[in-house]
Parts: structure tokens; sequence; C-alpha cells
């Protein structure tokens, strides 16, 4: 039986972390600059300690300053406000991230409005949004982006094709489905209410699937050659990480299929520190934009 290609995340991770090597170096000899990204957590959620840690890493590894807020479980939403304020104005940080999600008692809308939208490297922020939807330069939401660099690095062309994505959420599925349909695909949007799914997903020449549930893409939503992206990140009852295609039925039937882990994960990373070197770049006037 034929098997797909594997899309590898990992070593595509590494390739982008290496080519930042060069525009940090110019950004230091140009203009003196150290990029730098803060990272605020709030809370001791274990998954959340263990994103940021590897967010802290891949900063030093390629040479960027990074800064790791910790703030308790119960820290007031003014006082996490106050410190986004600090951050907007500290030169030493050009991007700031507020990991996700935020204790109850804390809106992640204000908290998110209230970062400057030049140093929001997650490309949350309603500016930042609004630009992407109407095609000017913006920071872009870093699994979105990461997926269409794979795309891009995979040889992948996306004009004229039909992509189908599963899941509307504002940090994944909306925003893939605007940049896929900027690069000239003609796409399908789907979700928890589309009726007949099947009949969508077969459709595909490009599968995005984001809805964060197990198995919820087999060899029957999958046309034949397909491209399929997994954004899934679930826990088996083992402790194994999986997405949210069966990966062993789905890779007989696609052309291209990414692994979780291994696929869009290490990319959304690495997205990461490709925003925060643009927005040092920006302050330094260096580079288009
Ligand atoms: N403000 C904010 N921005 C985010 O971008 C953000 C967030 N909050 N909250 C949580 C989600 C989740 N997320 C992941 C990124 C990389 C991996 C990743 O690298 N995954 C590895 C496996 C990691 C592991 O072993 O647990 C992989 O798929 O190979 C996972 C999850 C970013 N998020
Ligand atoms: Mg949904």
């Amino acid at each position: 039986m034929s098997s797909a290609q594997l899309i590898d995340g990992k070593s595509m991770a590494q390739d982008v972390k290496r080519e930042l090597a060069s525009r940090i170096k110019r950004l230091e000899s140009e203009a003196g600059v150290r990029p730098g990204l803060a990272v605020i957590l709030v809370g001791d959620d274990p998954a959340s300690e263990v994103y940021v840690r590897g967010k802290i890493r891949d900063c030093r590894d390629v040479g960027i300053r990074s800064e790791w807020i910790r703030l308790p479980d119960s820290n007031p939403e003014e006082d996490l406000l106050r410190q986004i304020d600090r951050l907007n104005e500290d030169p030493r940080f050009h991007g700031i991230l507020v990991q996700l999600p935020l204790p109850r008692h804390i809106s992640a809308e204000r908290v998110i409005h209230r970062i400057r939208p030049e140093k929001d490297v997650d490309g949350f922020h309603p500016i930042n949004v609004g630009k992407m939807v109407i095609g000017q330069e913006a920071f872009l939401p870093c699994t979105p982006y990461g997926i269409m660099e794979m795309l891009r690095r995979s040889g992948i062309s996306v004009a004229g094709k039909h992509a189908v994505v599963v899941g509307r959420s504002n940090i994944v599925g909306k925003p893939v489905s605007i940049l896929l349909q900027q690069a000239d695909a003609t796409v399908t949007l789907c979700h928890s209410k589309t009726r007949d799914l099947a009949a969508h997903t077969r459709r595909a020449d490009i599968l995005v699937v984001a809805v964060g549930k197990a198995r919820v893409i087999g060899p029957e939503h999958v046309k034949p050659g397909a491209v399929v992206i997994d954004v899934g990140i679930n826990r088996t009852e083992e402790g194994r990480l999986t997405g949210d295609v069966d990966f062993e039925a789905v890779r007989s039937i696609a052309s291209h299929i990414t692994p979780v882990p291994g696929g869009v994960g290490p990319m959304t990373r690495a997205m990461l520190l490709v925003n925060t070197v643009r927005a040092a770049e920006r302050t330094a006037g260096i580079g288009q934009g």
C-alpha cells in the first residue's frame, strides 16, 4: 500500500530557526538590537508550564532575549494589565505573549486589547486580525502562519485548490481559512453544526483539521491524494499525544500528512520566533514593511 509523504514540522522548524540566526546577527550589527520576547503565564497549569518553558528554550536557541513572568492564579486582572503596560513601554521587549487559557476571573479579550499591536506577536489583537483579513502587513497568528509555511516549504501549491478547514476557532480555523483564500484556494469552512462533514471533507485537495478531538477524521473523510494538515493535540488514555486525524488509516490515502507530535506544533513555535524577530526589525527600520 502507498503511504503519504510526511510533512516534517520538526525539521522545518529547525530550518526556520537557522534562517533567523542571520537576521538576528544583522539586527545586532546594523542596529545594535537584540530581539526580546516577554512571556506571561498566570497560574500553574502544568501543560501551559511545559509550553512556556519550550518557548523560552526556543528563544535561547536562536539568541532572542526572553523573560518569563509568572503570576499567581489569584492575580487580579488589573495587575496583569499593569504588567502589560510596563512591557508595552519597555524597549528591550519587541514581543509580548500572554499564555492562554487565562484563569476565569480574567478577561482574555481585555488582556489581548491591552497589548500594543506592534508587540502582539501572537497576532490576536483586533488590529492585527483586521489587517490580516484585508491583506495588509500584520502579525499572523502562529499556527495558521506555520501551516502556510509548511505548505510552501513542501512545494504544495494552493492556488485554485479546494481547501477544507474543519473548526472555526479565532486562533486557528478562522484565520487559516482566510490565509488559504488569500493564497487563491477555494475554501470551505466546516464546524460542529456542519451537516454531512464527510461530504465536504472528501472534496478537499487540502484538508486542515483543527477541532481538538481525536479521530474526528478517518479514511472515509479523505479524498485519495489529498494533503492533510492535523492541528489537533490530544492526549490518549495512555498519555501519548495524538492529533484529530486517524493517522495510520489516513496516511495510506493522503499524498502528504503532518504527524502529531512533530508537525504543526513545532512550526507554531518557530513562527512565534519569526514574529518576534520581525517586530524587532520593524523598530530598527530593517527589512520590508
Ligand atoms: N498566547 C498563546 N499563544 C499560543 O500560541 C498558544 C497559547 N497561548 N496557549 C496554548 C496554545 C497551544 N500551543 C502549542 C504550540 C506548540 C506546541 C508543540 O510544539 N507541540 C509539540 C509537542 C509538545 C509536547 O510534547 O507536549 C508537537 O506537536 O510536536 C503545542 C501547542 C500554543 N498555544
Ligand atoms: Mg467547532
